[in-house]
């Protein structure tokens, strides 16, 4: 066994551990995960000794050091693996070792999305739906990893639930394809194009934004942006054989955030092309007998499966889906743990910007495909996230919703003395002289 100087090898799972932050073995047996819950900023380091270990189906190298930060995932022993680990924040108490019993359904699906990448030249195109905090994402996640595993595959993983900031900031809908291997180590699954270096191959997605935290602030809005993101969709599918013969994974929000009817998933899958139906309950639901009844015929029963809900999944709370969402804000401009990026600040004058916002029914406003002009204030745009569009900074409202996205700025502060905005950009350069939209979104640096 590999060891690190200081590490007792007695040291076993049974032992005290208080919260210290010394080295620590654990050893979880296969087929069961580690469920980790890091709930304060405390870095949780790791290094695999023996077996095999993933996280959502990425494989962790043995010998190599892994950190993880404010983050809720398991790490899941394809063999009996022996790790050694530390923490501050972990206690004997708060470390969980369970088995692991909706595996083998994941694999079962693998195999199956495998055989029909293999016979096709047109890969699965697969939505997964679901109740709140049933896997859809683990799931959606774990299945992107597998497809890469053994083959040059490259599937198009399609995020439609915009409070989930996936490669990209939150408030947006996006499809990636995933080219290489996943970061084991982030919850936004790695690093998309950046003002820096990156360890691993970094992902390019297809970003269309939303800007509103919920789907009901804005519903037409939203299916706006699915309707644009399906026609880049169908683009890449057309010039790419390769993302083509892989498929697409869709992962879709809570159906309790949909209709209640299922219009809008019908909505997507009409929009997705959609040929698989994966559905997170367990086989009593009433939605898994709604949903066969109403996309059966068009689906085909073969097509449509439920899968218990996975394993593990915790309830997450609005704190934490916040924290995520800021770790992805932070990372966008500074990079994560082990690749730190160079933001760029710059100056302008109020004259130089002009800034929309979508409407939004929990202003009185009606929710329309419509944005409104936003008056520069501190208290309108301080710590804004703002998404910089490809249309000119004069463009009329129209033509700024259709236009896609260049990327994300910050704004730091508002100066109405000096009527001057100071704003945070990924890259070097000048603020493009382009029009803005305002998003839900803050943070504080
Ligand atoms: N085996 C596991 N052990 C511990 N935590 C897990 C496990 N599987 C998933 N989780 C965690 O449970 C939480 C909820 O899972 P996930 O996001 O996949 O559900 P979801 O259905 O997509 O949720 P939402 O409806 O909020 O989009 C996540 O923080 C995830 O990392």
């Amino acid at each position: 066994m590999a060891s690190l100087p200081g590490i007792d090898e007695h040291t076993t799972s049974e032992e005290l551990i208080t919260g210290d932050n010394e080295w620590h073995k654990l050893v979880i047996p296969k087929g069961s995960d580690w469920q980790i819950d890091l709930k304060t900023e405390g870095k949780l380091i790791i290094k695999i000794n023996s077996g095999i270990a993933e996280i959502f189906g990425t494989e962790l190298a043995v010998d190599d050091e892994y950190v993880f930060q404010s983050w809720k995932f398991p790490i899941y022993a394809v063999e009996d693996t022996e790790l050694i680990w530390k923490c501050p924040d972990l206690t004997t108490n708060t470390i969980i070792v369970r088995s692991n019993h909706t595996m083998k359904y994941i694999y079962n699906l693998h195999f199956m999305l495998e055989k029909i990448r293999m016979s096709n030249f047109e890969g699965p195109r697969v939505m997964v739906v679901g109740d709140p905090q049933t896997g859809k994402t683990s799931l959606s996640r774990t299945l992107c990893s597998y497809a890469l595993k053994f083959n040059a595959y490259q599937p198009l993983y399609i995020n439609l639930d915009p409070q989930q900031p996936i490669f990209t900031v939150p408030g947006c809908v996006s499809a990636t394809p995933i080219s290489d291997i996943l970061d084991a180590q982030l919850p936004t699954w790695g690093q998309s194009l950046t003002s820096g270096a990156t360890l691993l191959h970094n992902k390019q997605p297809m970003v269309k934004n939303y800007g509103l935290e919920r789907i009901n602030e804005n519903k037409d809005l939203y299916f706006e942006c699915i309707n644009q993101l399906s026609e880049v969709v169908r683009e890449r599918l057309h010039v790419d054989p390769q993302v083509r013969r892989s498929g697409c994974i869709v992962d879709t929000p809570a159906t309790t955030q949909l209709d209640e009817n299922l219009n809008e998933l019908h909505h997507i899958i009409e929009k997705l092309n959609i040929n698989i139906m994966l559905i997170l309950c367990s086989e009593a639901d009433p939605l898994w007998e709604k949903v066969k009844k109403t996309f059966g015929p068009e689906l085909g029963n073969n097509n449509i499966f439920f899968i218990p809900n996975l394993d593990g999944v915790s309830t997450v709370d609005d704190v934490y889906k916040r924290s995520l969402q800021r770790t992805s804000i932070r990372e966008y401009f500074y990079g994560s743990l082990d690749t730190a990026l160079s933001p760029y600040a710059v100056g302008v004058d109020y004259e130089d910007v002009v800034i929309w916002k979508p409407s939004n029914v929990f202003d009185n406003e009606i929710g329309k495909v419509e944005l409104f002009p936003v008056t520069i204030t501190p208290s309108n745009l301080q710590h804004a996230v703002i998404a910089i569009t490809f249309a000119e900074r004069r463009a009329d409202q129209a033509t700024v919703i259709k236009s896609p996205i260049l990327g994300f700025a910050l704004i730091t502060e508002v100066n109405e003395k000096r009527r001057k905005l100071r704003i945070l950009l990924p890259v070097p350069g000048r603020l493009p002289s382009k029009a803005m939209i305002l998003t839900s979104y803050r943070y504080l640096e």
